[in-house]
């Protein structure tokens, strides 16, 4: 059986992002707490009041969603109020309060991505400079823009590479690097995505296990390298008879699965039949040699009661019943009657 997991670098980075926000959230809760003191010993009673409403806030924001992802809406006003109590100490204190503009700039990335980050980053870059350039000498005022502006610039930079190499990183885990071909851990995704179909609207579904024969003596007499050649040109082959809506996965060394979505019984075992001919009909080239190969081919269809496991088990056991029964065949799982 095979052994997947749908655990990608999208899920992983996803999940750090919001464990760093639900963290920030609640060292912004115990700092603007613990200032709120601070504020109420200098008789900033307003301050304080703000300070102090939304330190509760964030306690709450973190302790409601402690164990699942805290909403959009929820991290904004998490921003928007910092960024408010930021400006507001800009006016009261000048200097002091620009120095809480830097972190909050910097949180903006962690906890947003791409476009999202920088669209929230200017605008507090924007509001802290704007207080700055209000409130304070202009001296200051534009040295302390042109810094909070070099650090926008600089995690721009940032978050856009890490989108890019995010996109890079996720399809690199779900492409097999020999064939080109998707690899079994995108499989899950897609599988279950035919199983919700298929349940919601009855859109059947089909699955073709496909493994070449014989293909170890193939290695022994020509050489790996050869052998890679060959799962390459297998690959492409495949790739040409399918419609654009069929997925084309290599699972194994020389296990390739099919998905065939709209696809009953009857038509999976026909696209199995062509596949069959389309790798025996005409030899393979190679550097050095040309060789005939051959396919067993296992048949599925999505039945109600199957998981996605149980599917690809049934599409596995008629693959080994058609190398049981000779090889160069396809054979169709129980359950189904044959066309
Ligand atoms: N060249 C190459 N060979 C591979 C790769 N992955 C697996 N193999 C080889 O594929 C062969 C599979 O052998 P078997 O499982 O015995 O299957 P078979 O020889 O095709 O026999 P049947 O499946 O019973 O027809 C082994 O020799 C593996 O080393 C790969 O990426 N490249």
């Amino acid at each position: 059986m095979l052994a997947m997991t749908d655990k990608s670098a999208d899920t992983l980075l996803q999940n750090f992002r919001n464990k760093v926000t639900r963290n920030m959230v609640w060292a912004g809760a115990v700092t603007l707490l613990a200032l709120t003191v601070t504020q109420l010993w200098l008789a900033h009673y307003l301050q304080a009041a703000v300070m102090f409403t939304s330190g509760i806030v964030f306690a709450a924001i973190a302790y409601t969603f402690r164990a699942q992802r805290i909403p959009n809406y929820w991290r904004l006003l998490f921003m928007v109020l910092l960024t408010a109590i930021c400006a507001m100490s800009i006016k009261q204190n000048g200097v002091i309060g620009v120095y809480w503009a830097y972190p909050l700039l910097v949180s903006s990335f962690f906890m947003f991505r791409d476009g999202y980050a920088i669209a929230l980053a200017t605008t507090i870059t924007v509001a802290t400079s704007a207080a700055a350039i209000a409130f304070m000498e202009l001296d200051d005022a534009w040295r302390i823009t042109a810094s909070l502006t070099v650090i926008l610039v600089l995690g721009s930079v940032f978050v856009v590479m890490l989108g890019r190499m995010q996109r890079l990183l996720h399809q690199l885990v779900i492409t097999d690097t020999l064939t080109g071909l998707q690899n079994r851990q995108r499989l899950t995704g897609v599988l279950n995505e035919l199983l919700a179909s298929f349940k919601r609207y009855n859109r059947s579904a089909s699955l073709l296990m496909l493994d070449l024969d014989h293909f170890k003596l193939l290695n022994d007499k020509h050489g790996h390298l050869f052998g890679d050649q060959m799962l390459k040109q297998l690959a492409n082959r495949l790739k040409q008879r399918l419609r654009v809506n069929d997925q084309l996965f290599r699972v194994g060394g020389e296990e390739f699965l099919v998905v065939l979505p709209e696809t009953d019984l009857a038509e999976a075992k026909k696209v199995a039949q062509k596949l069959l001919s389309t790798v025996s009909d005409e030899p393979f080239e190679g550097k050095d040699a040309q060789v005939h190969l051959t396919v067993s081919i296992g048949v599925a269809q999505l039945r109600l009661e199957q998981s996605w496991a149980e599917w690809i088990n049934s599409a596995d056991t008629a693959l080994l019943e058609a190398k049981r029964k000779g090889r160069n065949q396809v054979c169709v799982a129980e359950g189904y009657t044959e066309i």
